[in-house]
């Protein structure tokens, strides 16, 4: 019994093709047979719909996007209070302080943070008050010890404060009944701090999307093991992109690697089925006589594969699988085309299912530290190494050659240089755009 096998429902005799949910039509293909990467995209984004919101601690909704508006209910600070250890009094009373000629003042309390003075403050007089203490009524001024003599009966007062001064002021910061956060907004630890402030515990988020990553390989090995001949290698695949799916921001179960058999693909794609919002798959989507998941996922719900004019990572799959159409990404092999596929399609879909915008990366311009050359018709993204020089201007060079196995090459890159279909040459010195791999946004 597989470990998340489940039947849902009692399996039919014989599974009709037409029961399976189909997809919408997807974008016609160029005459060239390519669809476009922002076609591509495209489809899959409409695809996918965002995650339902559900309620969040406020810790463990870190990076995660709000489905509500946030109004504050209170005020931030909620009450005058004061910004220094020291004495509150009135300004009036210590104009003329001076350390040669002190202003002596009867001290009349004490005031800790959370503790408010008895009574007001009288003209004539000081109390001691504490960081983050309500100020006193009557009070319009403190005195940092640094400017008395700290005295406990009566202190000496060696230098005047402005009315207001070292007063933090009851709704300063955030009045009560404003807006704070938008739905949508995506909350770092600032605003996880904001939160907390204004007396929130939970919060109503997009959960994140559970991806489930498998690789498909008869030549794969785990990681650890020996390779026991000449012809296997390891599992690159699984690892890498479970670790960019989790930068992403999902919550990750990375299955590990699977064989070539139909059979054991089909079990393994309904056994994950359970645990997934979206199943993240390499290989075996080319035109390979054992290409076995473009060959098996036809059967298991409504699929397209396209060959995409970019380079690398041509071939891609895509679906909607079984009866919850759990979506399928289904990417090359080749260890950068898997990559580079991934933060073309992947990443903007595990955003949107996440609520997080914008989707896909936001595209910077750079200035070629050396001439590059692309092949038109394709958008290439090549790897690069983005340095800064004195000024903060940005240049790239790139990380090695194009082929699609040259993963030394890309973990030495911090970002891909796109180059758009009809570039045949940049020369050095020109401006290029680049998606940097390094940044969270
Ligand atoms: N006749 C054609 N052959 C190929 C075409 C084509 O258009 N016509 N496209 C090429 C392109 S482009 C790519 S990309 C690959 C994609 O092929 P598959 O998705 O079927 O991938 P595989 O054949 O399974 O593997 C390709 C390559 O990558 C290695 N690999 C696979 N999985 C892993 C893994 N988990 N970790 C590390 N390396 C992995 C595998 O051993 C192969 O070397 O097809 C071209 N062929
Ligand atoms: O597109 Mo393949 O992804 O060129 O190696």
């Amino acid at each position: 019994m597989p470990l998340f096998g489940r039947k849902k429902s009692p399996e039919p005799e014989a599974p009709a093709q037409h029961a399976l949910p189909s997809l919408p039509e997807p974008p016609a293909a160029r005459p060239d047979g390519l669809r476009s990467l922002a076609d591509h995209r495209d489809y899959l984004l409409d695809c996918i719909e965002e995650l339902p919101p559900f309620g969040q601690q406020i810790l463990d909704a870190l990076d995660l996007s709000l489905c509500e508006d946030i109004v504050s209910t209170v005020n931030l600070p909620g009450f005058d209070n004061s910004a220094m250890d020291g004495y509150a009094v009135q300004a009036a009373d210590v104009a003329d302080a001076t350390p040669g000629s002190p202003v002596i003042l009867p001290v009349v309390g004490e005031i800790a943070a959370g503790k408010s003075a008895s009574h007001p403050l009288s003209p004539g007089t000081a109390m001691k008050i504490m960081t983050g203490a309500p100020v006193p009524a009557g009070a319009d001024a403190i005195i940092p010890y640094e400017d008395t003599d700290r005295g406990e009966q009566d202190v000496r007062i060696f230098a005047p404060r402005e009315a207001g001064q070292h007063i933090r002021r009851r709704g300063e910061d955030v009045e009560a009944d404003t807006q704070v956060f938008s739905a949508g907004d995506r909350l770092g630890p600032r605003a996880i701090g904001l939160l907390a402030a204004i007396g929130l515990d939970k919060v109503l988020v997009r959960p994140r999307p559970r991806v489930v990553v498998v690789s498909t390989g008869s030549e794969l090995v785990e990681p650890g093991l020996p390779l026991d001949s000449a012809d296997q290698i390891y599992d690159s695949n699984s690892y890498m992109l479970a670790a960019a799916a989790r930068a992403a921001g999902a919550q990750v179960f990375r299955v590990g690697l699977v064989s070539d058999d139909p059979e054991e693909v089909k079990q393994t794609i309904s056994d994950q089925q359970v645990r997934a919002d979206l199943i993240l798959t390499t290989g075996g989507v080319s035109q390979g006589d054992f290409d076995v998941v473009k060959a098996v996922m036809p059967e298991m719900g409504a699929t397209d594969f396209a060959q995409v004019a970019m380079q690398p990572g041509k071939p891609q799959g895509f679906g909607l699988i079984g009866e919850d159409r759990t979506p399928m990404i289904m990417l090359p092999g080749n260890p950068v085309s898997a990559f580079v596929s991934f933060e073309a399609f992947v990443r903007p879909a595990i955003r949107k299912l996440m609520g997080t915008r914008p989707y896909g990366r936001t595209a910077v311009r750079c200035v070629a530290s050396h001439a590059i050359t692309s092949i038109p018709g394709k958008v290439q993204l090549a790897r690069g190494i983005v340095t800064y020089d004195e000024n903060g201007s940005r240049q790239v060079e790139l990380a090695g050659g194009h082929g699609s196995h040259l993963l030394g090459d890309l973990s030495r890159a911090n970002a891909l240089v796109l180059l758009a279909e009809e570039t045949e040459l940049v020369a050095a010195g020109d401006e290029v755009v680049v998606w940097l791999l390094n940044e969270d946004d």
